[in-house]
């Protein structure tokens, strides 16, 4: 069977709005409680776990004492303001119980598209997973002006769950999964248990939001899960409200929609890597360098740099080449050409003499290096 999840070490996990509110008045306790409760137990497994929760603008709107949502931009931005606080203060209580922390972090478009801000955030959240913390990501909505927003947190998962390279992304919702059409107007509508990620159909199939809390629909969720796909991520939309859904989820059980990802995660995350940008600078290696990268699938180190060319920053696509000249591989790197000059053919006791207790030695990380025979 294709839905093997107790294979899947990270999950991405988004809460909608439709779920996390008392009908849109302030945030449902119980419900949150459930969920932290099963995280919890999941961590126990050995599960890193990244939330990604909506109900900042209900939480602001009940502590403000506003019983109708606003219109404008401005009024929800200052509810979802306040609102931010309550909700991360509430998962922190609940996560506190099982001795773990939780910690905010807030996002805008701009942040996921400007290369240097995307491998900041890509660095913190990998230590606070490393950490044992449970990040928990909101839209930075008290700042994001119409242009700059995701609009609906289903697109903002998918993206974390690009930047995590995440096994799973599970889209809890108010709706038992899709339906083939939208079965709050047709009765007749039929859920649907495995379909593939990307198809084409399936957006015909889905609408917008059910209610005047969530934003998006089904549109936004099933394009979601086309773009987890893309880094190689199944997703899995299945409903927030059913008893234990999350270790039902992990047990296997066949509940939401599985839309799985079609390539394997390997070959998804190089060919979404490799296709993602234009080389902007060349490192040349010694032979033992490429021979860890290689072979062992190592990181590239300073050590095994021999020259540096091109003109690039932190986080663009540089090629490595051989010491014939031949292209070993692609990756992003840590450092832009000036750093990388500094560093070069330095062994780790040098680099700490230069510049004190390091905590980044890789020019590339593995996880950002592509081999060339890998994408051809
Ligand atoms: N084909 C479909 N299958 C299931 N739900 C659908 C479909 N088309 C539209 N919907 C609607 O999408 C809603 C869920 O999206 P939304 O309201 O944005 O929730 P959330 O806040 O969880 O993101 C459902 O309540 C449902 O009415
Ligand atoms: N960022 C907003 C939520 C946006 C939203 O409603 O998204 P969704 O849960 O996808 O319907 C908030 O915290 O209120």
């Amino acid at each position: 069977m294709s839905r093997d999840l107790k294979t899947a070490q990270r999950w991405v996990i988004k809460i909608g709005s439709s779920l996390l509110t008392n009908n849109g008045q302030g945030l449902d306790l119980a419900a949150i409680e459930a969920w932290v409760t099963q995280i919890l137990v999941l961590r126990r497994h050995g599960i890193e776990l990244v939330l990604v929760s909506s109900g900042a603008v209900a939480a602001g709107m009940e502590r403000l004492g506003w019983s109708t949502r606003p219109t404008s931009l401005h009024q929800l931005q200052a509810a979802a303001s306040v609102g931010q606080a309550a909700l991360i203060q509430v998962y922190e209580d609940f996560l506190r119980r099982g001795n773990v922390h939780g910690s905010q972090v807030l996002l805008t478009h701009e942040d996921l598209q400007d290369r240097q801000r995307y491998l900041n955030a890509r660095s913190t959240l990998r230590i606070l997973l490393e950490m044992g913390v449970v990040p928990i990501i909101n839209e930075n909505d008290a700042i994001a002006s119409a242009e700059i927003r995701f609009g609906d947190n289903d697109t903002l998962a998918a993206m974390v769950a690009n930047l995590l390279e995440a096994d799973l992304l599970v889209i809890l919702t108010d709706q038992a999964g899709l339906y083939d059409r939208d079965p709050r107007h047709d009765p007749h509508a039929g859920l649907l248990s495995e379909v593939q990620a990307g198809d084409p159909e399936l957006l015909r199939m889905a609408g917008g939001a059910g209610t005047m809390l969530g934003s998006g629909g089904m549109i936004t969720k099933v394009r979601a899960a086309s773009r987890a796909a893309q880094s190689g991520a199944a997703t899995l939309i299945a409903p927030g409200s059913a008893d234990n859904i999350l270790l039902r989820i992990w047990s296997g059980e066949e509940v939401g929609t599985y839309f799985r990802p079609g390539v394997a995660k390997l070959a998804a995350r190089k060919r979404w890597l490799a296709g993602q940008l234009r080389p902007s600078g060349t490192l040349h290696l010694d032979a033992g360098a490429v021979r860890v990268l290689r072979e062992k699938g190592s990181s590239l180190l300073p050590v095994g740099i021999t020259a540096s060319e091109g003109d690039f920053q932190r986080g663009d696509l540089v090629r490595c080449v051989d010491p014939e000249g031949h292209e070993v591989a692609r990756g992003l790197v840590n450092f832009a050409q000036h750093e990388v000059l500094l560093r070069l053919g330095k062994g780790s006791k040098a680099l700490c003499a230069l510049f004190g207790d390091v905590d980044e030695f890789e020019i590339i990380h593995r996880d950002n290096l592509v081999l060339s025979s890998d994408h051809g």
